[in-house]
């Protein structure tokens, strides 16, 4: 070989590999990241730079077949379900931006979500997207908007308490608002969680807003009364053996009491190496006694849950996104659209039940989808250490059409040969 045919090898870094692998999806009919369109196609030309500059290049399916819809004159009400990590603020947050009157500097588009976490997750994606523009958006969430201040941005992003609060108390004018979003809209409409301050919310706005629900799951119950509160919607929704996305690999681990779980946790991140995770606990008691637990072993852990205040949630937050300490744990709180990118694995501590001690196949779905997002691959594991937790895991598997592997817990070399190139 001479020396001008010689080319040195090229370094694959990991962001190279994950981008190789997007464009493949992008281009699979079968996968949710496809899209026969791309932006330039969809009309939006000065959102283009925002989503450049957030490296976004095609379009996701959601994305292509929602958008023309949300955006069409007259407005037409929405109700779109895909799978998570596919894309569906992205949709929301340039329905709001190409829906606003510029010249009307008043609240035009109200997003709500479950959780302040999310909020402010969805704020910083308008004021990415929006950042060539002139348009105006703030949070709304508790400790925003003291002292009688007025929300005067063109768009609100908050939670319901908050939100409908300030707007009794005639902070937020409402009369010009003509998108109001639900985001996770199964849970904000759902009677035993969010949905009465939702409603109230909606009874709220003066004019006819066209109404905009997302969210990877729509069950049964729910899903009817979400058509009757957007009447007349475009819908966009998926068959139930759709919903849990191939890059994420569900693994259960056998456990033999309450003890050998937590030392087979540790052992996971003592024999691992795991960019960032998330375990999952059933309440704020037990996240923070296993928080303090694998404190003291040396790990390097932060709880997060609903008792704390805002300021702590938020620091906690923001160090995990930077990546400060890479094992979160929390309840229910974080199972819902929280987007960290390298979070590539998801223990299941306590598997998520209803009032009633029923699988709340819903939120194990959101849990398992903060890993494995736009195209990335991740692990969820199931500790199982009783009866009614095996039974439990069963009735998942049905649910959704998927079988949940075994991974010893008795031979490590295997375990780390299961995860090899995943986490
Ligand atoms: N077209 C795109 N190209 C590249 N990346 C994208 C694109 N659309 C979204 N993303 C990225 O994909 C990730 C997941 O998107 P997003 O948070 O909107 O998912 P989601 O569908 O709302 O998920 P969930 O159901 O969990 O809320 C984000 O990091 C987002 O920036």
């Amino acid at each position: 070989m001479s020396v001008v045919d010689y080319e040195p090898p090229v370094e694959k870094t990991e962001e190279f590999i994950v981008q190789v692998k997007l464009t493949d999806l992008q281009a699979d009919p079968n996968s949710p990241l496809y899209s026969a369109k791309t932006f330039e196609q969809l009309g939006f030309p000065e959102l283009l730079k925002g989503l450049y500059t957030m490296k976004f290049t095609k379009p996701s399916k959601i994305q292509e077949r929602a958008f023309p819809l949300l955006i069409s004159d007259p407005p037409k009400n929405m109700i779109g379900q895909s799978q998570s990590g596919t894309g569906k603020t992205a949709t929301i947050v340039l329905t709001m931006l190409t829906r606003l009157n510029l010249s009307i500097k008043a609240p035009q588009a109200i997003c709500l979500t479950p959780t302040r976490e999310l909020a402010r997750q969805i704020i910083d994606v308008v004021q990415e997207m929006s950042k060539f523009t002139d348009i105006t958006s703030e949070l709304v969430v508790k400790d925003t908007l003291h002292n009688g201040k007025h929300a005067r941005s063109q768009i609100i992003v908050g939670t319901p308490g908050r939100v409908s609060d300030v707007i009794k108390r005639k902070q937020l004018p409402v009369n010009d608002v003509k998108v109001f979003v639900l985001d996770e809209a199964d849970n904000m409409l759902d009677r035993d969680c969010l949905g009465d301050q939702s409603i109230r919310i909606r009874n709220m706005l003066t004019k006819d807003p066209q109404i905009v629900l997302f969210s990877a799951t729509f069950p049964e119950h729910v899903r009817t009364f979400s058509a009757r509160f957007a009447s007349g919607a475009n819908e966009i929704s998926l068959k139930r053996e759709e919903l849990s996305v191939n890059s994420i690999k569900q693994l259960y681990m056998d456990c033999n009491s309450e003890e050998h779980k937590f030392e087979t946790l540790c052992n996971i991140y003592d024999l691992l190496t795991i960019s960032q995770s998330i375990i999952f606990c059933k309440r704020r008691g037990s996240a923070d006694k296993i928080s303090q637990r694998m404190k003291s072993q040396g790990h390097l852990v932060g709880s997060l849950h609903g008792m704390m205040s805002p300021e702590e949630r938020d620091k906690l937050m923001d160090d995990f996104r930077r990546g400060i300490f890479k094992v979160l744990i929390s309840t229910n709180v974080v199972s819902r659209g929280i987007d960290v990118s390298l979070v590539s694995l998801v223990i299941n501590y306590d598997l998520p039940l209803d009032v009633l001690d029923q699988v709340d196949f819903e939120a194990y779905l959101h849990r398992i989808g903060r890993t494995g997002r736009f195209g990335r691959t991740g692990v969820s594991i199931i500790l199982v250490e009783s009866k009614s937790t095996w039974q439990q895991m069963q009735q998942i598997e049905r649910h959704f059409c998927r079988k949940i592997v075994r991974v010893p817990t008795e031979d490590w070399q295997q375990v780390e040969k299961a995860f090899k190139g995943i986490i």
